[in-house]
């Protein structure tokens, strides 16, 4: 097993992107306490799958250190996605005591942490708070059976809609506890609680089992409207309330750091811990997607189109999950592939690796410039990316990944660029369901490691026939919770206000007409390909499986 700890020392006072001082037009009147004389500090961390993400601000949002630690992802079978949580801490730990080092800042001045997480996977705590087994992820494809139950238990999926808001995808977190029961019984019959990537960290960080709405609406077991548990659902599921957390908003403080998990981390045990968020709507903070109109998009390991809502909005077809947001009293939107930036990664890392003859740390730029080279459209090459089955709009762990429409001239660099284009339309698909609900979109804002390429940035742009813009700190997820924390602790009197206060637009990417025409062309036998190749796709599935 590997670990990598990477980390950045940020200096406050620089003018490089992320290093931003208090910027003259924000005085400390945006800030709801008066003018003090130390400055706090806040902690945002984020479990990704790839790797944990921890980030250092002041009060101003200026970013003081950051710190990644990798860990590895367990396939013991094609479709199971797993992880150990002890992995996950150990990444924590590391991750806080390098920014708290690095950022040179006094352990008293960390007034509180954020957490934020991969969403929907599942932690099987016994009564003595130790880990059964290894934890179930968000990309886990085994429980189509247990989806299907949860459907006709609910009596239906109009009736399991009307309770917790979304139909039952294999990814979610109440079809994991289902098969447990029925593939594990000893390890079931041991079953305490089952807590989501985050909140298990929270456990070890304040002792105490808590969750918040916008990672619970993604167990399948939250009332999404009324922002509680659904008693109904869990009592026909045959399961115990019992077993689940307490739910809170997001910028609500669940506690303070334990003696032990202060001393470890270098912090206090005045260290405040507030609710945070999943991934996605932790993400949508920290790019400022907290009120309607602006449209946020994410190609990390998986691909994410998220959209504000007021009120809870349902596509009538279940396509798009409806969640609640980290902005009290609101939700959200989105749409979900699951193998979007991660269908790059394999094509980089286990296709055509050492072909690009370039160290790792460069084999993106090196594989995109050759994709660079081919016209928009890669002539005609288009890409599936289904590599692990999909979420939005297919709902199928079946679906598989594929070229399709390769001939003698086509190269690698086309190959490429068809598996970032087909990321790409995988995202159109999400954003079309969106604008035909009637969802303003004025802005779109891009975010995640496939962001950070300037040529896959115009490809967003010219794919969305949308003005993409990117934002001066890139950190998403870790970002937005450490401005939860901030306003869980008093320094801003909503997240809309340390939004605003805060977030700085970096970059703009306009549309490039003749490329923008090019992929309307070509969307549309893209969107055909699933629907052609589901009975193929489904066939292969069984046999990979065999
Ligand atoms: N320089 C790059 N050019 C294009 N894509 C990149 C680059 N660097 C990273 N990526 C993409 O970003 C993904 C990782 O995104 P990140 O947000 O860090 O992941 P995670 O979802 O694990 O938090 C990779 O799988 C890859 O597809
Ligand atoms: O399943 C979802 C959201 O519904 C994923 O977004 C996960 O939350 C993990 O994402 P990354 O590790 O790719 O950020």
């Amino acid at each position: 097993m590997q670990h990598w700890l990477l980390i950045r020392i940020i200096l406050p006072l620089g003018s490089h992107d992320g290093h931003r001082r208090l910027p003259q037009e924000l005085s400390h009147d945006h800030l709801s306490s008066p003018i003090k004389q130390t400055m706090s500090y806040y902690l945002g961390i984020d479990i990704g799958t790839s790797g944990t993400k921890t980030l250092l601000i002041d009060e101003t949002g200026a970013v003081i250190a950051e710190a990644n630690a990798e860990y590895p992802l367990h396939q013991p079978k094609p479709g199971w996605t797993e992880q150990d949580p002890e992995d996950w801490w150990n990444a924590t730990v590391k991750t806080v005591r390098s920014v708290m080092k690095s950022g040179k800042v006094k352990p008293a001045d960390v007034k509180a942490i954020g957490l934020s997480g991969q969403m929907h996977g599942s932690v099987f705590l016994d009564k003595n708070d130790k880990v059964i087994r290894n934890a179930l992820l968000w990309n886990d494809q085994r429980t189509a059976a247990q989806c299907d139950e949860i459907t006709s238990a609910a009596g239906g999926r109009k009736a399991l809609i009307k309770m917790v808001a979304n139909p039952a995808l294999t990814g979610f977190q109440a079809p994991k506890v289902l098969w447990l029961r029925e593939n594990e019984k000893r390890n079931f019959d041991k079953l305490a609680k089952v807590l989501l990537p985050k909140d298990d960290i929270r456990r070890r960080l304040i002792g105490d089992y808590v969750t918040e709405v916008s990672d619970a609406s993604g167990t399948l077991f939250l009332d999404v409207v009324k922002r509680k548990w659904s008693t109904k659902l869990i009592s026909k599921l045959g399961l115990d309330a019992g077993l689940l957390p307490r739910v809170v908003e997001s910028d609500e403080v669940t506690g303070t750091l334990t003696a032990e998990a202060a001393k470890l981390l270098g912090l206090t045990t005045d260290c405040k811990v507030v609710g945070g968020a999943g991934d996605c709507a932790a993400g949508a903070v920290g790019n400022g997607v907290v009120k309607s109109g602006v449209l946020s998009t994410s190609i990390g390991t998986s691909g994410v189109m998220f959209v504000h809502s007021d009120q809870p909005q349902y596509d009538a077809d279940g396509r798009l999950h409806t969640f609640c947001h980290a902005v009290n009293g609101k939700w959200h939107m989105m749409g979900v592939n699951l193998t979007s930036g991660g269908s790059l990664q394999w094509w980089v890392d286990s296709v055509i690796r050492g072909l690009t003859g370039v160290a790792d740390a460069k084999r993106y730029e090196a594989a995109t410039a050759e994709a660079a080279k081919v016209a928009a459209g890669s002539d005609g090459v288009l890409f599936l990316p289904y590599l692990n089955g999909e979420r939005t709009p297919h709902a199928d762990p079946n679906a598989r990944g594929s070229f399709v429409g390769m001939n003698l001239t086509h190269t690698r660099g086309h190959m490429t660029r068809a598996v970032m284009e087909g990321i790409t339309f995988a995202l159109r698909d999400s954003l079309e369901i969106i604008t035909s609900m009637g969802v303003p979109v004025k802005q779109v804002r891009a975010s995640g490691g496939g962001s950070k390429n300037p040529m896959w940035r115009q490809m967003q742009s010219d794919v969305f026939g949308k003005k993409v813009t990117t934002l001066v700190v890139e950190q998403g997820p870790a970002f937005g919770v450490a401005l939860l924390a901030a306003v869980g602790d008093g320094a801003y009197k909503s997240i809309e206000q340390a939004c605003s206060a805060t977030i700085k637009v970096a970059d703009e990417t306009a549309v490039d007409k003749a490329a923008a025409k090019k992929y309307d062309q070509l969307f549309p036998i893209y969107r055909d390909l699933y629907g052609n190749l589901k009975e193929s796709m489904a066939q292969l599935a069984k046999y990979q499986a065999s």
